[in-house]
């Protein structure tokens, strides 16, 4: 079994009968995903909140509940992926362009728990780029502001043409190389009109659950 397999397959052990889940989007939680199908065709009562279109179309395919985020009041347990977690749990999401979904799901949670392989887990965040989620109107302005801090901003590509997201917004990957100060990085984003959100989890996660040597290992802050 691969360590995404790993990781993705043991986070189901903490789902129980009755929770609203949240449902993250990648190729890791795909294996958590997969395996909740498998339960809730054998009983398991869950509902779950979808954070992408390619999830939803995953989890319906299995037939697994799902419900509007708008029509709960909070997710007990959301399970996700990450492209990068530091020892602090801070991570970098977004490399599939599901972040902005994912941190309003992420948000609205009572415990969250990302499944990674060993490849994931960094001293220091910012060797994978960091989405930016931008509106399509004024992105190139966006774009000169985060050039102008030095953070290396690239408009993401696919086929030639600027990705979309779900929400029909641009992303940029920020370059960086090594992320000094997360939580100002954080901050200036936040800050930043034209922003829609950022791949930046600062504090978000409980547990992390990293595949390596044929095992998955629990961690928790
Ligand atoms: O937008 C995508 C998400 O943040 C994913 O959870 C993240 O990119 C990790 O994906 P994967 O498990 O496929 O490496």
């Amino acid at each position: 079994m691969n360590e995404k397999q790993l990781a993705g397959e043991k986070a189901v052990e903490f789902v129980k009968s009755g929770m609203i889940l949240g449902l993250g989007t990648g190729s890791t939680v795909y294996f958590t995903i997969v395996k909740i199908g498998e339960l809730v065709k054998n009983g398991l009562q869950i509902k779950a909140v979808s954070t992408s279109a390619a999830t939803t179309h995953l989890a319906e395919s299995l037939g697994i509940p799902l419900v509007s985020i708008n029509e709960v009041e909070s997710i007990d347990l959301t399970i996700d992926g990450a492209d990068e977690v530091d020892k602090q749990f801070n991570a970098i999401k977004g490399g599939g362009g599901a972040l902005f979904f994912e941190k309003v799901v992420a948000l609205a949670s009572k415990q969250v728990i990302w499944v990674v392989d060993s490849r994931k887990r960094v001293e220091q965040l910012g060797q994978f780029p960091l989405p930016v989620e931008v509106t399509k109107f004024g992105h190139t302005h966006v774009l000169s502001r985060l050039a102008a801090l030095g953070l290396n901003p690239a408009v993401r590509k696919v086929d030639g043409q600027p990705y979309l997201t779900d929400s029909g917004n641009y992303i940029i990957d920020l370059h960086i190389g090594k992320i000094e100060r997360p939580s100002e990085l954080n901050d200036t984003l936040n800050a930043m009109t034209g922003v829609v959100e950022h791949g930046l989890f600062l504090k978000v996660a409980q547990t992390v659950i990293v595949g390596s040597n044929g095992a998955a290992d629990v961690l928790s802050c």
